[in-house]
């Protein structure tokens, strides 16, 4: 449902707190409208008709505003689409409503049991389906889409590296908070990209992101090797090509080009077959690479002849974490920077937008408010989250399609030994795709008993990638397709969230206009 306020421009933050808190989205604002009034429009993801809510609402509003201020409210969406056509041009449409019509959303019927990971794809079988073809690529997509997150299989064998980091994890947790902190460096950033440990409210957490060379930070296992920080690289490598493995998939959802997506991203690091030669590849798009971004445009290679995605086989694993933790400890020589943590580093390592959130849950620990919520609801920021079922249960998903938390790991075995890999949308596709994907919310509550260790991969954009989507719109129209993009022109990754917030954008309109003018100098 889409609504409009009007109120003088002073007062709309006042008039818009209680949306807010009802959960409502800022999807419109124009702040110089010839009256001095505040255009906001506002949409509500519930598609009931809910004219007592927003009467309620309204009427909250108009408590708090002082007496006389007028507010306008427009609740009938044929005067608020109006009223939007006149006034807002296309780039301060900022969000727009996914089409309620499109059949693709009611096409299918929702999931029979909650608990079941019924119908998933291998992971293989979407890395290899040629994008936008009706295969499992295109029918993982479709669900993404429809749930906010969907699951994909590994084979028992294929998940043995995420088995191995999560029991060295456990077992590096385990030490003292010292230690960890030592080896991993107390939660910090690095040009405004976090990593390290933290010991949270509720759970324990150890950042960690690609480099050229491995990881950062590269901890170092009791006994001096490192085998930790090669399962680290080992897995960051293997989910971040899984994710670019994916792009062409959502991108063809989206209606634009394969490698759209993959052009907001960093260059995709290093494989660990790569014979130590990351440096070689050197600056190739850190940063700028926008036509360099991953192996997406449909080349087979890879172990499992997967787009550039080399999936470890359990009887590979053993040699691969070895050499992997050779070849860190040869770039560690040759570049004295990140696995000695106290030693001085002689230039800071170059990290990756993308990050691995290793989360230690303890279930004797007080959750959220009394609960046993370790982590409490939110989404991610980034295009895509990939978190594999852990060993012990926590994780619970807020299903698109029917609004229901789905515990997604509570599964029963699978026959076949399958691991379901959950892909969940993060909030820059949200909104790139103007809500035709939504944001997953997801939650952590505590295992049942003992511990739990969560491995969620964020995949993100590079915060300086510009979302320019008028040529991907205008290539659309062309062709005569529909492309599922936000009107968006010079924003860019990192600016996205503050863009979206009714209150930012009010706070930092305000300081523009309030800030004195600089007094111009004689000369
Ligand atoms: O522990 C997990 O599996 C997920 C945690 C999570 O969602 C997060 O840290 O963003
Ligand atoms: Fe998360």
């Amino acid at each position: 449902m889409l609504l409009l306020l009007r109120v003088r421009l002073e007062h709309a933050p006042t008039a818009l707190a209680p949306f807010e808190c009802a959960g409502f989205c800022l999807v419109g604002l124009r702040t110089a409208v010839p009256t001095g009034d505040a255009l906001i429009a506002l949409r509500w993801h519930a598609e009931a008709n809910n004219t007592d809510v927003t009467a309620q609402l309204c009427e909250a509003a108009r408590a708090q505003l002082p007496a006389g201020v007028a507010l306008s409210i427009t609740a009938s969406q044929e005067d608020a689409l109006e009223q939007m056509r006149a006034h807002f041009g296309p780039r301060e449409v900022v969000q727009w409503a996914a089409d309620p019509a499109d059949p693709s959303r009611r096409a299918e019927p929702p999931l029979g049991d909650a608990l079941q990971h019924a119908g998933a794809p291998w992971l293989e079988e979407v890395l290899r389906a040629a994008p936008g073809s009706s295969g499992a690529g295109a029918a993982f997509v479709r669900r993404l889409r429809r749930d906010g997150y969907a699951p994909l299989l590994l084979t028992a064998s294929q998940a043995a590296l995420w088995r191995e980091v999560e029991g060295s994890a456990a077992t590096w947790f385990a030490q003292s908070t010292e230690a960890k902190l030592e080896q991993a460096g107390a939660y910090a950033h690095i040009d405004r990209k976090f990593t390290g440990y933290r010991d949270g409210k509720y759970r324990e957490q150890l950042e960690v992101r690609a480099t050229p060379g491995a990881v950062h930070p590269a901890p170092v296992d009791a006994d001096g090797r490192l085998r930790f920080s090669a399962a680290l690289s080992l897995l960051v490598r293997t989910l971040d090509g899984v994710a670019r493995g994916l792009l062409p998939h959502v991108a063809a959802e989206l209606g634009c080009e394969p490698r759209f997506l993959a052009g907001l991203c960093d260059a995709a690091p290093s494989a660990p077959s790569d014979n130590g030669s990351s440096e070689d590849r050197g600056e190739d798009g850190g940063e700028d690479g926008g036509e360099d971004g991953g192996e997406v445009g449909g080349e087979v290679s890879g172990a499992c002849g997967c787009r550039g995605v080399p999936l470890i086989e359990a009887s590979e694993l053993d040699a691969a974490v070895t050499s992997e933790a050779e070849r860190i400890r040869g770039a560690a020589r040759a570049s004295a920077s990140f696995i000695d943590a106290g030693a001085d580093a002689a230039e800071a390592p170059r990290l990756a937008h993308s990050l691995l959130r290793l989360c230690r849950y303890d279930s004797r620990r007080e959750g959220a408010y009394g609960t046993d919520v370790l982590c409490e609801e939110h989404h991610d920021v980034g295009l895509l989250t990939l978190d594999v079922c852990a060993s012990a249960a926590g994780l619970h998903a807020l299903r698109r399609s029917d609004g229901l938390w789905v515990p997604v790991e509570e599964t029963a075995l699978r026959a076949d030994g399958g691991v379901a890999l959950v892909v969940m949308v993060g909030d820059t596709l949200a909104r790139l795709s103007a809500g035709h994907f939504a944001p997953c919310k997801h939650r952590v509550v505590a295992p049942r008993s003992g511990e739990r260790v969560g491995l969620p991969f964020l995949f993100r954009g590079r915060s300086d990638a510009v979302l320019d989507t008028r040529p991907a719109l205008a290539a659309a129209a062309a062709a005569g397709r529909v492309a599922h993009l936000a009107e968006l022109e010079t924003v860019t990754i990192r600016d996205l969230p503050s863009f979206d917030s009714a209150r930012s954008i009010l706070k930092g309109w305000f300081r523009s206009v309030r800030k004195p003018k600089p007094i111009e100098s004689a000369m």
